[in-house]
């Protein structure tokens, strides 16, 4: 489905990513960790469309991805803009009315009464029909989340790209949202690729894990060297995990495990 052919992204002078080979299939749950700085929001926007590639590949379905975002892909981010003076539901309704051509976000007759429709069943699957006609500023963190995810999954996207989605919410909250996302992935058969600063999440909720790192230093010129993939680990509901270190099979030690947390 998504191939990466020695992909580079830089800044100016400044490489961000380099090297990036992969390959990814449909359905999978893909978790991408490493320390700040190291480009993982660049990597999803470059899938998003909104960030351009400084040289490479980056292939959906064997054509290059467009050069903005579309109805296949959604994105929720950590913060995220709403309209203060809508509700839950014209807020999701007017998600709806921008995916439209023209672009005025304006709805009218059937097709105003089909995005309530559309709307209502989003706001139902993520657990928040009863807060349809609550405000933004009445909505408890993990809420705006849902609401978030909701206008990601309008457009009926066959990617989610998920930006530390999570990272200001209380743990309990967090499990709920875990558990959200599993059955949104599971039941929209979608392929995911989420950020996390939080290495057990990537461990929980991926099916394989990324992990972004410097394999190159110069200390006289901390710029010239970007990250790459440099973990590549399946991991998920099994027992014993195996990964591969890009060419090779092996099982990951406790200490190597360590490391993964040092290294995020
Ligand atoms: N538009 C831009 N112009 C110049 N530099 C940028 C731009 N966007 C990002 N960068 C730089 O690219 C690098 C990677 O940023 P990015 O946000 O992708 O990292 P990240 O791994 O997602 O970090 P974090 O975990 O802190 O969110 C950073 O050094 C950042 O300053």
């Amino acid at each position: 489905m998504l191939e990466a052919r020695n992909l580079w992204k830089r800044y100016g002078d400044k490489v961000v990513l380099e090297q990036i080979n992969l390959k990814v299939k449909e359905g999978e749950f893909i978790t991408l960790v490493g320390a700040s700085g190291c480009g993982k929001s660049t990597f999803l926007k470059m899938l998003l469309g909104t960030e351009t590639l400084s040289s490479g590949e980056l292939l959906l379905d064997g054509q290059p991805i467009p050069a903005e975002p579309g109805a296949d892909r959604g994105i929720v981010f950590q913060q995220y803009s709403v309209f203060p003076h809508m509700t839950v539901l014209q807020n999701v309704m007017a998600a709806k009315g921008f995916q439209r051509p023209g672009l005025t976000g304006w709805l009218f007759g059937a097709a105003k009464r089909q995005a309530r429709d559309e709307a209502m069943v989003m706001l139902r699957e993520v657990g928040l029909e009863n807060a349809h006609s609550l405000y933004p500023a009445e909505l408890s963190g993990g809420m705006r989340q849902r609401l978030a995810i909701a206008q990601a999954l309008l457009g009926k996207p066959r990617i989610l790209l998920l930006d530390e989605p999570f990272g200001a919410l209380d743990p309990g909250i967090r499990a709920d949202m875990h558990e959200l996302v599993l059955r949104l992935w599971r039941e929209h058969q979608l392929t995911v690729f989420m950020v996390t600063h939080d290495l057990k999440e990537g461990f929980y909720l991926g099916t394989r894990l990324w992990v972004f790192d410097k394999t190159r230093h110069d200390p006289q010129a901390p710029h010239a060297y970007g990250a790459s993939i440099t973990y590549d680990l399946a991991v998920g509901n099994t027992d014993h995990r195996t990964f591969e270190k890009i060419d090779q099979s092996v099982t990951l030690t406790e200490k190597e495990t360590d490391k993964l947390y040092e290294i995020n």
